[in-house]
């Protein structure tokens, strides 16, 4: 589960819930063996109904009523991709507030990033919103200023999801959008991402959908025997809801090839998978369309599993906790994107510390270090952002953590300036100019590639190490529990320093790698 979950640690208890909804109490099945507890009885549908609207009730402040012949959404797992779409969404304006407010003026018209939007009007797209509404419902109550449109083909649906709305009050903010006619194959009728396509004016900043997962009722029925063993839930969902030409992967296939039309008037495109897979089919027709930036979770309740996609047209580089799945297994490991975070751990004989200095002050004294190791860096800009106030969430052993970092730098470059292949680079540029100039002025000021205290060859991208338009990174410092160690270890925090490349392109990957070892060898070999 997402770590923010409210969920995650709260056992259910049914009966306190019911004391906050007591259309539940008729539900509750009082326990025989341990006195004082109640269950629900997940195969019975009006108590599945029942229990999603007391959460939604107490916990959302939210009404809801659905047919007894539709999709009743559990709450915890509809949560989890929720919270997935506020970390995307947070991190792509974090990523932009940083570009604008430390770069405007450097460029101005030519940086892609330099977009004057309002960053607190936040627009996404529901596609297959359901008869729930569940999740522009629960990103209004989450989020009070974001505005949603939803999509439908089903009129049943279509007409609960209105009640839903209404009730609800949000009319305003939430926008039904008919959008029967649309099939797979766009050609045939509408797209399935005809909100985007009926809008064309509007910026989006993200789709979200939890796709029909099958392609007939026979894949229906088989997948409901392999379940045989687990425990039962009721499934209520129609046909509509369940089945789709071609599948998941059909209609996500589908949602990629529309997106390439849409590319940057939304800002991430995302979808529900419900078979592993789908994943990897979904990942491969991605890189066949050289869509590369990409990002893939996945969201654990009790024993389902279920998988997300989100790809983009943007630079936006989004952070490993976002983009990958901490201890995946083999065939999710094939499909993940490359790492966009680099963590270097500071062991603190790399520093020289003095056994007196406790981890605050090397924690400055790292910081002065960076500071200067960057400023070093030709042609790089950066900027030291301090105050503790970045929270960032940090993966380590599979685990989520969060931790607060004391300072961070933006550092924005756009080209190899520190590299072996630079250094050649720049050497082949003053001997040519050598060449052109008269013989009475060429000065024995040469540099020589044997000067160069680089031990390795960087992999620099691009035949002269120039971006076309930049990369971007930031540099946390910070500290965080130390997992493992020797219990006699003074020290309970470890300090670290966090690469985060924040924008660029996939070319550019490289001029990022290189670059963080880099500033990691100049820090421990002069420091
Ligand atoms: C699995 S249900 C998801 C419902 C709801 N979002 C939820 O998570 O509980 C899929 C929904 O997509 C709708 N749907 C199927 N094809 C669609 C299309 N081309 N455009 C919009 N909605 C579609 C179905 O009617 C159904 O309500």
């Amino acid at each position: 589960m997402h770590p923010r979950n409210i969920y995650l640690h709260k056992a259910p208890d049914f009966q306190e819930l019911a004391e906050t909804y007591p259309e539940l109490k008729r539900h509750l099945v009082h326990s025989t063996t341990n006195p004082g507890t109640a269950a629900i009885d997940f195969r019975n549908d009006e108590s599945q109904r029942c229990l999603t609207k007391a959460l939604l009730h107490r916990d959302f402040g939210l009404k809801l009523e659905v047919p007894s012949n539709r999709l009743c959404p559990p709450v915890p797992n509809r949560l989890n991709y929720v919270l997935w779409i506020q970390d995307i969404v947070q991190n792509t304006h974090l990523i932009e507030s940083l570009c604008l407010s430390n770069f405007e003026k450097e460029n101005a018209g030519i940086d892609p990033w330099n977009r004057k939007e309002n960053l607190d009007q936040v627009r996404g797209v529901d596609i297959g919103t359901g008869a729930s509404v569940i999740y522009p419902l629960l990103i209004c109550s989450l989020e009070p200023t974001w505005t949603m449109y939803a999509s439908e083909i089903d009129d049943l649906s279509l007409s609960y999801a209105r009640n839903n709305v209404e009730s609800n009050q949000l009319q305003g903010r939430i926008n039904l959008v008919n959008s029967s006619g649309s099939f797979g194959d766009s050609d045939a009728g509408k797209p399935i991402l005809w909100p985007l396509f009926l809008h064309e004016d509007v910026l989006f900043d993200f789709t979200m959908c939890n796709p029909p997962f099958y392609s007939s009722t026979e894949e229906v029925s088989k997948s409901a025997q392999g379940k045989a063993f687990e425990p039962n839930a009721v499934c209520t969902g129609a046909d509509t809801e369940m089945i789709t030409p071609g599948g998941e992967t059909e209609f996500v296939s589908c949602m990629i090839k529309e997106s390439i039309q849409i590319q940057t008037r939304c800002k991430w495109f995302t979808s529900m998978l419900g078979k592993l897979s789908s994943v990897e089919e979904v990942v491969r027709l991605l890189k066949e369309l050289r869509v590369e930036n990409y990002a893939i979770t996945e969201f654990v309740q009790g024993q389902t599993r279920r998988w997300a996609v989100g790809w983009s047209f943007m630079d936006i580089r989004l952070p490993d906790s976002i983009s990958r799945i901490p201890s995946p297994n083999p065939t999710i490991q094939r499909c993940l994107p490359q790492h966009n975070t680099i963590q270097q751990p500071v062991l603190l004989h790399m520093i020289k510390s003095t056994s007196k200095e406790d981890s605050q002050s090397i924690t400055e004294r790292l910081g002065k270090m960076i500071k200067e190791v960057l400023g070093a860096v030709d042609k790089a800009v950066f900027r030291e952002v301090r105050g503790g106030k970045s929270v960032i969430k940090i993966v380590t052993s599979g685990e989520e953590q969060e931790s607060q970092w004391q300072s961070y730098f933006v550092v924005r470059m756009k080209e190899d300036t520190w590299s072996r292949n630079a250094r050649r680079r720049r050497k082949r540029q003053q001997q040519q100019q050598q060449l052109q100039t008269p013989e009475h002025l060429k000065g024995a000021d040469r540099m020589t590639v044997d000067d160069d205290d680089f031990t390795q060859d960087s992999v620099i991208t691009g035949e002269d190490g120039r971006s076309a338009n930049g990369i971007g990174c930031t540099i946390h410092l910070g500290m965080k529990a130390r997992e493992r160690g020797p219990a006699e270890e003074q020290s309970k925090e470890e300090i670290l320093i966090e690469f985060h490349w924040r924008w660029g392109r996939e070319e550019d990957r490289g001029l990022f790698q290189s670059f963080c070892s880099h500033v990691s060898r100049k820090l421990f070999t002069t420091g």
